[in-house]
């Protein structure tokens, strides 16, 4: 008999997106779907496409062909500039991107900030809130970003992702670089998100005990193509010569090592 399955509805739909630099291929026909309130991670060795394809959807980069739907609008080649649709989106990149003249507790409620008739005590109040939440002491939101450790930028990043209730968020890397304690208690801020607000999120991710934590489904990169994508239980029963690699963490299979 089969399960009767809970119909999400598709809010991320990706179609045979191919994009090349010279001669590489660093995105492959790739093709995807999220459900909203779902959480897809995106794993693969170093240079096969993850944050490429994170920032092709949200139209940083620009794509040779293939589709993006976003809640079944054409956002191909759209996106960029489009600050409605952006604004529905919480993003994290590997540099945080803080903005360095402003304020930590300014930089986590720019979005916020930027409504007009804001209240400036109320929206401190909110960041200083969202700081708490990514574990960071209320004196953090008066200091700039350039008086901050890495891994305080990036958990300032995470609050900034959050704050503004974001439909989707975006992040690459949320747990590199922060101790395993940290890394644990952002990876269950992930899944509030989602769990609390339905937020869908696709994440890029080589943190493994994260990734489990997170994810619904796992997609895999390898040279620009997806090689293999399943839900997160079958990462340990596939025998995709892939993915055992990667979880594994082993130096021998089809991804090669580099070795300067
Ligand atoms: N703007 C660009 N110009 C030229 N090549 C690019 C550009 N952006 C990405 N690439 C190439 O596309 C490929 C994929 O890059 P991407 O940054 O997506 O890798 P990644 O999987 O995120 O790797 P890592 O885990 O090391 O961050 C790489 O070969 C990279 O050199």
């Amino acid at each position: 008999m089969r399960a009767v399955l809970e119909e999400k509805k598709v809010v991320l739909d990706v179609r045979e997106l191919t994009r090349s630099f010279g001669q590489i291929r660093a995105l492959d026909n790739v093709s995807f779907s999220v459900q909203q309130g779902r959480s897809l991670v995106i794993i693969g060795g170093s240079g096969s496409g993850k944050t490429l394809l994170l920032k092709a959807i949200l139209g940083v980069v620009d794509v040779d062909s293939g589709q993006i739907l976003v809640d079944g609008q054409d956002m191909t080649g759209r996106a960029r500039d489009n600050e409605d649709f952006l604004d529905r989106f919480g993003m994290l990149f590997q540099q945080s991107a803080l903005f360095d003249s402003m304020p930590v507790w300014r930089n986590i409620a720019f979005k916020i900030l930027k409504g007009h008739g804001a209240d400036e005590v109320a929206i401190k109040e909110k960041a200083i809130e969202a700081l708490g939440r990514v574990g960071l002491r209320v004196e953090v939101a008066d200091l700039y970003p350039s008086e901050l450790s890495g891994g305080m930028q990036k958990r300032v990043g995470l609050a900034r992702a959050f704050a503004g209730r974001p439909e989707f968020l975006f992040l690459d890397e949320p747990t590199a670089g922060l101790d395993p304690i940290m890394s644990n208690s952002i990876s269950e801020l992930i899944v509030d998100m989602k769990q609390d607000k339905n937020v869908t999120c696709m994440i890029v991710s080589s943190d493994l005990a994260s990734v489990r934590k997170i994810s619904d489904d796992v997609l895999m990169l390898h040279e620009g193509r997806v090689v293999w994508s399943g839900p997160t239980k079958e990462l340990d029963t596939t025998d995709n010569p892939y993915v055992q690699q990667f979880i594994n963490k082993s130096a021998v299979g089809p991804i090669a090592v580099m070795t300067e």
